[in-house]
């Protein structure tokens, strides 16, 4: 069958089109050509009548006669004299000239040498991996086009790369871990260590951004922060994934006032994640994070402090309002939270009691009860090595299980070193991780269950790391710098601002333990574990569960 010709506005009609508007823009480049002196010109009257305009609103209404009649004497001037008013045309013209030339800053047409160098170094570095002999058009390729991969590009003042958008071939397998790895690490050193960098990959359109990331703040300390109950500010990250920020004061002396994105943790009946774990090397600021977590949990609730450091980090914080315990020895620890696991189980049979009543859950199940283990590991220890010894992980099983219901939550600070020794529960309901400190990349991910999009730095400052919050994603972290107020090395600003969060003390001054020295405190959980090795009796015997309002303090540093 003979094929119909198409119509002709169909065959050849878009062609006809095209030539056109390329007419169209050829003759409005040639007029603006030609038409430029006289846009320039009329820019520039415009620009001299606006300024005479100013001029004139700016003059005093006292002195506008005398304006007036200067500029009236000099026009009349210029008209007597001989080829006045041509010179006088022919001046303004000059003037609008200069007046109405482009003054848009000429943009530079490419990278200066030094970046170019830079540009194809790390194009050349990246030939390797995104690569394929097999592939007929590469993109990547030994001297190869390096404008075709880096679509955008920006540099500092010292020339090294702040930002860069790079394409890759669409079989580079950007879904694997391993791979991503392998670039993000040559992309890290490349562009300069020391800073940290982050990635974000762009499977759909194979396209990878890497952006610079500026320190995050060493010197907020802590402070009272605008959040709602329920909500524990953990510390301060990149506004790239948090929209929230809250206003906080920093500086040597809190003089300056900024606003910061936090890692905000929220705990309670509608948490997802109503535990946490944070993990460092030693000094790494783990117990600088409980702290900061127990000065913003007393503000609405009561906790109690399980030290297994026993090094007294936690000693401002004894016999004040909503302390019910700071425990530093075995024995101690045990009574506390078998008086946890207690009090959890009746805040439970209240509120179901209440339910089943049609009435609202009773006022004191509601107080959050805040229980912080600081390396609990230390006390499983000890326990193993007391014969039948318990171990204080084991009474954690009711809060950490039935914690959100009852408003208790379990936060737990450990080394890296003694994570084996966790138990299963601990380990699988403190679904809010920290790490903090220097931190291997397996390590990292192990505890978060995700890699951060961020390159590790080489000098982590104290109290720096990555939090990350169930299943979402691994915010950069850093915690507000709170220090143990009786450390001689704690500046005076940060003590100061400690010793301003601290909730009046409720012990009786002559019952006040204070600080007490480390040596005593090591020498009195020796001679527990001596004696109960020796089968005696624990010296403090809670078996009641106090109401948590009013508790007594049950101390065992003293
Ligand atoms: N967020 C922070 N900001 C400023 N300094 C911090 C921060 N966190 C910790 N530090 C400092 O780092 C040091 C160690 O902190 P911290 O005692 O909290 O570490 P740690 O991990 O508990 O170590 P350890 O278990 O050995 O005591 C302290 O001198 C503390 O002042």
């Amino acid at each position: 069958m003979a094929r119909r010709p198409l119509p002709r506005i169909l065959s050849n009609g878009s062609a006809q089109l095209a030539r056109s508007r390329e007419l169209a823009r050829t003759a409005a480049d040639s007029a603006t050509d030609v038409l430029h002196p006289l846009i320039t010109i009329t820019r520039g009257l415009r620009r001299l009548a606006s300024a005479g305009r100013r001029r004139w609103v700016d003059t005093p209404k006292d002195r506008r006669g005398a304006l007036l009649f200067g500029v009236a004497a000099v026009l009349l001037a210029v008209a007597l004299a001989p080829y006045g008013p041509l010179l006088a045309v022919v001046a303004l013209m000059a003037a609008a000239a200069w007046h109405g030339r482009d003054r848009t800053p000429a943009v530079p047409a490419g990278p200066a040498p030094g970046q170019l160098q830079r540009l194809k170094s790390l194009y050349e570095a990246l030939v390797p991996y995104f690569a394929a002999s097999d592939d007929p058009e590469p993109l990547y390729a030994r001297g190869g086009d390096w404008g075709k991969v880096f679509s955008e590009y920006e540099f500092d003042g010292d020339g090294r790369l702040t930002h860069l958008l790079i394409s890759y071939p669409a079989y580079f397998t950007d879904a694997e871990p391993a791979s991503r790895a392998r670039i993000e690490h040559l992309l890290g050193a490349k562009c300069g260590r020391g800073r940290e960098y982050h990635f974000s990959w762009d499977e759909e359109a194979n396209q990878l951004t890497v952006r610079v990331l500026a320190p995050l703040p060493t010197d907020i300390a802590a402070q009272p922060f605008v959040t709602a109950p329920g909500e524990t500010v953990l510390g301060f990250t990149d506004p790239t994934r948090v929209q929230r920020t809250l206003p906080l004061t920093h500086g040597a002396h809190g003089e300056e006032r900024t606003d910061v994105p936090p890692v905000v943790w929220r705990t309670g009946v509608r948490s997802t994640e109503p535990h946490l774990l944070a993990v460092g090397q030693p000094g790494s600021g783990t117990s600088t994070l409980l702290r900061s977590i127990a000065l913003q949990a007393l503000h609405h609730g009561d906790v109690v402090i399980v030290d297994g450091g026993g090094t007294g980090e936690y000693a401002c914080l004894t016999g004040r309002d909503g302390v019910l315990a700071v425990e530093c020895a075995l024995s101690g620890a045990v009574t506390s939270l078998e008086w946890a696991a207690a009090e959890t189980e009746r805040r439970l049979a209240a509120a179901s009691k209440a339910h089943q009543a049609g009435d609202p859950p009773p006022e004191d199940t509601r107080r959050p009860l805040w229980l912080l283990l600081d390396r609990p590991s230390v006390f499983t220890h000890l326990a193993a090595a007391d014969d039948g010894g318990t171990d204080p992980q084991a009474l954690l099983v009711a809060p950490l299980r039935h914690g959100r219901a009852a408003n208790v939550t379990v936060v737990v600070a450990e080394q890296f070193d003694g994570l084996d020794a966790l138990a299963a529960p601990v380990r699988q309901h403190t679904r809010t991780r920290v790490v903090l400190g220097p931190a291997t990349a397996e390590q990292l991910e192990a505890v978060l269950g995700a890699p951060p999009h961020t390159t590790p730095v080489d000098q982590m400052p104290p109290g720096r790391g990555y939090a990350r919050l169930g299943t979402g994603p691994v915010h950069r972290l850093q915690v507000p710098a709170t220090p143990d107020p009786y450390d001689d090395a704690t500046s005076e600003a940060h003590r100061q601002a400690v010793l301003d969060l601290l909730p009046p003390r409720t012990t009786p001054a002559d019952e006040e333990p204070g600080p007490v020295p480390e040596a005593v405190r090591l020498d009195k959980a020796a001679t527990e574990k001596v004696a109960a090795a020796a089968g005696l009796a624990p010296e403090a015997e809670v078996s009641e569960p106090a109401a948590p309002e009013g508790a007594a303090v049950a101390e065992s540093s003293s």
